[in-house]
């Protein structure tokens, strides 16, 4: 059987590695920080669309060190103990193979479910938090907001897509190596059509070399279908606002690797920060909230209204710029925000979990339902449980957790949740109307 060429030809050092010299510097001082003794940080994330590296890029680390690599993916083993497992086993083969270092390598992070893989985040963060070796991670699209947590434990890598003239220099060397005949318009073809993922060209190049004797811009061109691109959350939202016309913006929201729901948030959240004028801020809010309705009629009876719901949040939102129209008109450059209520509800999340599990409690003692015991007693019983703590814990049966929740807080901070449950609910009316739909759903 012939090895494939993505793996004879992976790069078996950093210095190997084509491109990417940012991406190797970073990794070459955090490695060297872990091996003086002072880490600079216990993990990072590489991040990037797919074929740029990533795995490559762990490997070679742990040759170019001589470490040995532990590897897992992550989407593969979701649990817990599969997860805290690879931190064991890092220390446990210590002892059998000797002092030679180690580095522990999760790839596809962004492949956790945290409903089906319950738990497996925060094993990683654990992992993390205790690792006595170096970690480093891969995914696709690290934006999910459950990731958050993992984000803000890591150090952020970037590995961008392979340049041309990189991508040109490794073709030619495998084509010279493997003496296949290549017409060099044809590696241009081929580089062309990858759009700066390297596994992508070489498998493309091995199967046209395997199966015609030679690579051909006329083979290429008839049998490499160009690659479907999937944008990242921000290359998705600047396409949208920067679309001459419609159908680049609607081109962006369909070819998007975000979700439906959370990429009208980033729309959503991104409006104001790129229309100057209150008119096409206005406009755009307005085409993103009927988005939104569509969306609900598209999960509820008909997924064809989903045609619709592209229509209105990539050019409806992006034709909502009345200068567009002039000739004169240039796209503005502008850093775009991650959707801060997804930020807010993740941030409290935990603390709504203590509170509504006290509510509950609280319920269960008083027949009441927690909409009732939230709005009436719950405040009420803040008051009381400072003043009557020991027998209001005991009467309710309330956790350590849950104590020190209700001593943390005092009537100031009650109302504070209720003005972030309320600014959870009175944001943009097409954050509104979408926050309506999933109720919608759920029900
Ligand atoms: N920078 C590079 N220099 C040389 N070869 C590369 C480079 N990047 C990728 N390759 C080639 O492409 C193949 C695939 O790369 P790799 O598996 O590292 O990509 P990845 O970014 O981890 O992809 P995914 O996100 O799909 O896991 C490698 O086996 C290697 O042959």
């Amino acid at each position: 059987m012939t090895v494939p060429w993505v793996v004879k030809y992976r790069p078996r050092t950093l210095d190997e590695v084509e491109n990417q010299e940012d991406v190797k510097d970073e990794l070459r001082g955090w490695i060297e920080s872990w091996l003086k003794g002072k880490p600079t940080t216990n993990a990072v994330l590489l991040y990037g669309p797919p074929g740029t590296g990533k795995t490559t890029l762990a490997l070679a680390l742990a040759n170019s060190y001589g470490l040995e690599l532990i590897e897992m993916n992550a989407s593969d083993s979701r649990n817990l103990s599969s997860i805290r497992g690879v931190a064991e086993r890092a220390s446990i083969t210590g002892s059998l193979f000797g002092e030679k270092g180690k580095l522990i390598f999760l790839d596809e992070v962004d492949g956790i479910q945290p409903k089906q893989d319950y738990g497996a985040i925060s094993a990683m963060l654990e992992v993390l938090k205790n690792t006595k070796f170096p970690v480093i991670m891969a995914a696709n699209d690290p934006w999910n907001p459950n990731l958050r947590d993992l984000r803000n434990a890591v150090k952020m890598i970037e590995v961008k897509r392979l340049g041309k003239i990189a991508l040109r220099r490794l073709l030619k060397r495998i084509c010279t190596n493997e003496k296949v005949k290549c017409e060099d318009k044809a590696i241009d073809a081929l580089i062309e059509a990858s759009d700066g993922d390297a596994r992508y060209s070489i498998n493309f190049l091995q199967s046209i070399a395997e199966g015609y004797g030679e690579v051909t811009e006329k083979l290429v061109s008839e049998l490499v279908k160009r690659k479907e691109r999937e944008l990242d959350p921000f290359e998705t939202i600047r396409n949208v606002f920067w679309a001459r016309f419609g159908w680049q913006a609607k081109q962006a929201v369909s070819n998007s690797q975000v979700e439906y729901d959370l990429l009208m948030r980033w729309i959503s959240e991104n409006i104001p920060v790129q229309y100057d004028s209150i008119y096409d801020v206005w406009r755009a809010y307005d085409a993103l909230a009927r988005a939104s309705i569509f969306l609900t009629r598209a999960k509820l009876s008909s997924w064809d209204m989903l045609s619709y719901t592209f229509d209105l949040m990539g050019p409806g939102v992006a034709m909502a710029e009345i200068g567009k129209k002039s000739q004169t008109w240039k796209a503005k450059w502008k850093k775009y925000q991650f959707p801060t209520l997804v930020q807010q509800l993740y941030r409290s999340k935990k603390t709504r979990e203590i509170r509504d599990e006290i509510i509950g409690k609280i319920g269960r003692k008083l027949h009441s339902s927690s909409s009732k015991v939230y709005n009436d007693v719950f405040p009420l019983f803040v008051v009381i449980a400072s003043a009557d703590k020991e027998s209001i814990q005991k009467s309710l049966g309330l956790t350590q957790e849950e104590i020190d929740f209700m001593e943390s807080i005092q009537g100031s901070q009650v109302s504070e949740e209720t003005r972030e449950r309320s600014a959870g609910t009175s944001r943009s009316s097409s954050t509104r109307s979408s926050t309506r739909s999933s109720r919608t759903r759920k029900s």
